[in-house]
């Protein structure tokens, strides 16, 4: 049931309470409910996303946010590696949370990145051998699309689930530049085409069609997936418009700290407590989640006793490994009218597109932003120089992103021309960033440093991308349709290309591992493996700000499998032994 008032709730103690109804709080409340003698609340400050057209209609996922009622509305401080230059850090505020607000594409990372996770977590439980098992219960692979095209060789079906909740799916209407990529990787030894990847295989290099999250023309989140179906439920009780603002100490037991009440607010005057007997959960995504951590005394002593704040737990990672994907759009000019960007700033054209979909669900409005992706690494003797960053040797250290349109996150389509994009994201970066509250107000927004591109391999590696983006619109495929490149892409130099990138770089949105996951003895790490934050009991993070290091991938894969496990983990803790677990959640490992 969801609920948008707190007067409507008919108690205030619940068996977990979890905070933030986003990609991974929802399938985590969805798992944890299918117990029917537990009682669970989630507290979601955002707003319902039913009927919101923005949020259905695949193609406008770029109007969701930034700056919008469905958006934290967040901006970053002055980065010092891109022109001091600041840009928005989009959130989703509203059921399904970032999920409802992405841009679709769905993979999980490469094994690699798993099994990294295992060893330095030290529990194998997070290597992919394991974890691949929740693919079954997550996805169901939609056979055929909606436009009815034929997917041989756009996937692997032995790969995959049809079973699972989360409706995933290839292309729904091509663009008009497909052919040429896929042509592009028979002629280019260095693009080699990859027939799935979503990284189920071990190998996640190369050109491949993008799997979203998307059915019948319409984006799937975790609100209309995961929560659709778990929604019925008498034990699942949802409440919109409730921001948590912080979590109140309950006392020490055994030399930890438990925090089984949340403070939460309507977002006008009132104040509520509600109350967990088993565990408080926080899935307020890598910004939120620090938030609530900081403003209940948890954190670094540095950065909370200048705000007035009592340290209650000592845990100085808090908000402190903060990683992202810096985005780089390079565009390139092509004949007139050969791209989507006539259509996009006609408003006539797009009014018509937009009553297309909602009439029947087709048309270009249906599809996702993007149908083709590439994953690369850097040449060997550019990684020479460096311990190399990535996962593994089937790591990528970068990608390749594809439109027949402007796509540019931080500037809209320019009046005139027609246009190519390659967005080109690193995949391995070595900055680091921090989330730090500015003050004990749960209202003031954190400071969001993500410091990207601050390190020599993060500047080398994405110039390296944009080489590879450039090499790759020179290929034959491409002739006859681009005439030429926008801005600094034009440059062959070093000097030239940076400033490219310090000049228009931004994010793509990723950022994790604020709260990051160490072994149960390391300090180097705010939650243990099993999710529960250290210094603490009955207090769990369960969302991207829990990963070490950030995938090499669209995340919100990663998010759905982290809330899977969790899952698992949290029944695994309640049952008294292996026979009270359904051979379902037992551990092999
Ligand atoms: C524009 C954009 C495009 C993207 N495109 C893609 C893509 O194509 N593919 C991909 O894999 N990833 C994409 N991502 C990233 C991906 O969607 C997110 O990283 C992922 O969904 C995050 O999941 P999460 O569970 O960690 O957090 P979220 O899904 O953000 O969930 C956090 C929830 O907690 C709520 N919350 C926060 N603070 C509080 C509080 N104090 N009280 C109550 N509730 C609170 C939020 O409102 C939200 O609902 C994109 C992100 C953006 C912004």
């Amino acid at each position: 049931i969801i609920l948008t008032d707190p007067a409507q709730l008919k108690t205030t103690t619940y068996d977990y309470i979890i905070v933030g109804a986003g990609t991974s709080g929802l399938a985590l409340a969805a798992r944890l409910s299918e117990d029917t003698e537990l009682n669970i609340l989630v507290l979601e400050a955002g707003v319902s996303d039913a009927n919101v057209v923005s949020v259905m209609a695949p193609f406008l996922a770029p109007t969701v946010t930034p700056y919008t009622a469905y958006d934290w509305n967040y901006t970053v401080i002055p980065q010092a590696g891109m022109d001091n230059r600041t840009y928005p850090y989009p959130r989703g505020r509203l059921l399904g949370g970032t999920s409802s607000a992405n841009y679709m594409v769905h993979q999980y990372g490469s094994n690699d990145n798993w099994d990294r996770m295992a060893k330095v977590t030290g529990d194998p439980g997070w290597a992919w051998n394991n974890m691949k098992r929740y693919v079954l219960p997550h996805e169901k692979f939609v056979i055929p699309p909606h436009d009815g095209h034929n997917t041989t060789d756009q996937f692997s079906p032995d790969l995959h689930s049809y079973i699972g909740d989360v409706d995933i799916s290839l292309y729904v209407h091509s663009q008009n530049i497909d052919a040429r990529v896929i042509e592009t990787t028979r002629q280019l030894k260095e693009f080699p085409y990859n027939e799935d990847i979503s990284g189920i295989a071990t190998d996640l290099l190369g050109v491949g069609w993008a799997q979203s999250t998307m059915t019948q023309g319409a984006r799937v989140s975790s609100s209309t997936s995961y929560l659709s179906i778990a929604n019925t439920r008498p034990n699942l009780t949802i409440l919109i418009n409730a921001m948590v603002t912080k979590l109140i100490n309950t006392g020490m037991s055994g030399g930890l700290m438990g925090f089984q009440r949340v403070q939460f607010t309507d977002g006008l005057t009132k104040t509520y407590i509600v109350e967990s007997t088993k565990e408080v959960i926080l899935s307020a995504g890598a910004i939120g989640t620090v938030q609530i951590l900081q403003l209940s005394g948890i954190g670094d002593p540095a950065d909370l006793n200048p705000l007035g704040i009592s340290v209650i737990v000592d845990s100085p990672r808090v908000g402190k490994n903060l990683q992202d994907h810096p985005l780089l759009p390079n565009i390139f000019t092509v004949e007139d009218g050969a791209s989507l960007d006539h259509i996009l700033r006609n408003q006539s054209a797009m009014g018509e597109a937009i009553n297309e979909w909602a009439v029947n669900r087709t048309g270009f409005i249906s599809n996702n932003v993007v149908n083709n992706l590439a994953f690369a690494r850097v040449k060997p003797e550019v990684l020479e120089k460096y311990v190399d960053p990535a996962a593994g040797k089937l790591s990528p250290h970068y990608e390749l992103i594809f439109a027949n349109y402007w796509l540019n996150p931080a500037e809209p389509v320019p009046p005139t021309g027609s246009y190519f994009t390659i967005l080109t994201a690193l995949l391995t970066p070595t900055s680091r960033g921090t989330v730090k509250i500015k003050s004990s107000n749960p209202f003031d927004a954190p400071i969001i440093d993500p410091n990207m591109l601050t390190t020599e391999w993060d500047v080398n590696a994405l110039r390296e991308s944009v080489r590879a983006a450039k090499r790759f619109a020179a290929a034959p495929a491409w002739d006859g349709y681009i005439t030429g490149a926008v801005g600094k892409l034009f440059s062959e130099t070093t000097s030239g290309l940076d400033a490219h990138a310090r000049e228009i770089a931004s994010t793509i949105f990723h950022p994790t591992s604020t709260a990051s996951m160490s072994s149960y003895s390391s300090k180097n790490g705010v939650v243990n493996p099993d999710l529960t934050v250290k210094g603490t009991y009955g207090l769990r993070v369960v969302d991207l700000s829990v990963l070490p290091y950030i995938p090499s991938c669209h995340p919100q894969g990663p998010a759905y499998m982290i809330a899977e496990r969790a899952a698992d983990l949290i029944k695994i803790m309640r049952a008294d032994g292996p026979d009270d677990l359904s051979p379902q959640y037992v551990l092999h490992y």
